[in-house]
C-alpha cells in the first residue's frame, strides 16, 4: 500500500476536502513558510480532522522541546524534521518524545558523497523523506528530483517520496519505483503540497485527483 501525505493543511475547507479524501497523513507547516500555521490553529484544525487520519508536523530547526510539546500535546502524531537536524537532535529528540520522526534529507543532483552523509545523519529516524535540494530553500519548492539520486544510497527503513509531485507525474514515479527490487521494498508513501493547490491554496479537485492515482 502507498501511503499519502497531503501536506500544508492550514484553513478549515482543507480538513474537509482531506476528512472525505482519506489520505493516511495530514501535514502542518510550523516552518517559517506561506502555509505555516500556529500551534493554536493547528490544534483547532485537528480537532476537525478525522481521527484516523495522522497529523505530521513539519518543522525547520525547531528547538527539540518545543518539537516535542507539539507531539506529546497531541497536536502531532508524527515529527517531520525538514531542516538541518543532525543525528545528535534527533537523539535528543528521542528523550524527549516517543512519536516517530520522519527526516527530510534533501538530496543534491551533483554531489553523491553528500547525500550519502545526509542520510547517515538522518540514520536514527524512522522514516526517511527524500526531497529536492534547492539552495536558500528547505522544502515545498514544487520541483521534482531525479529517483536515480537513490540508487547510490543504502536505504533500509520506509521512505515517503516528494518534490513537486501531482496527479500528473505521480503514476510515473510509482512505476519507477515499482520496477526497482532494492528500493521498492522501502517505498512507503508520497508526500504532496504544492501540486494539490492553485494559487497557493489547496485544491480540492487536484487533492481528489492526486487520491484517485493512488487508490484508483
Ligand atoms: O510546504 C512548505 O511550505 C514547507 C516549508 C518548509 C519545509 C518543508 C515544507 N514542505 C514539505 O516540502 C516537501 C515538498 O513539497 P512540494 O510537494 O514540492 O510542494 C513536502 O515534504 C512538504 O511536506
Amino acid at each position: 500500500m502507498i501511503h499519502v501525505k497531503f501536506c500544508g493543511i492550514r484553513r478549515q475547507e482543507d480538513i474537509e476536502a482531506v476528512n472525505r479524501l482519506q489520505p493516511d497523513f495530514a501535514g502542518f507547516v510550523f516552518a517559517k513558510s506561506k502555509r505555516q500555521v500556529s500551534k493554536e490553529q493547528a490544534a483547532a484544525l485537528k480537532e476537525l480532522l478525522d481521527p484516523g487520519i495522522k497529523t505530521v508536523a513539519v518543522l525547520v530547526n525547531m528547538p527539540a522541546e518545543e518539537a516535542a510539546i507539539l507531539a506529546n500535546s497531541g497536536i502531532a502524531d508524527l515529527l517531520q524534521l525538514h531542516g538541518d537536524e543532525d543525528a545528535a537532535y534527533i537523539a535528543k529528540l528521542r528523550t524527549l518524545t516517543r512519536a516517530k520522526v520522519i527526516k527530510a534529507v534533501r538530496l543534491r543532483s551533483a554531489n553523491r558523497a553528500i547525500n550519502a552523509k545526509l542520510l547517515a545523519e538522518a540514520a536514527q529516524a524512522d522514516y526517511y523523506l527524500f526531497d529536492t535540494f534547492l539552495p536558500d530553500n528547505y522544502g515545498g519548492t514544487g520541483k521534482t528530483f531525479s529517483l536515480s539520486l537513490l540508487n547510490s544510497l543504502s536505504i533500509d527503513k520506509p521512505i515517503f517520496l516528494a518534490g513537486g509531485l501531482d496527479a500528473g507525474n505521480v503514476a510515473e514515479i510509482i512505476e519507477q519505483m515499482q520496477s526497482d527490487a532494492k528500493l521498492f521494498p522501502f517505498f512507503y508513501g508520497v508526500d504532496v503540497s504544492g501540486g494539490i493547490e492553485t494559487d497557493g491554496i489547496k485544491d480540492p479537485i487536484k487533492m481528489e485527483a492526486f487520491m484517485k492515482v493512488i487508490r484508483g
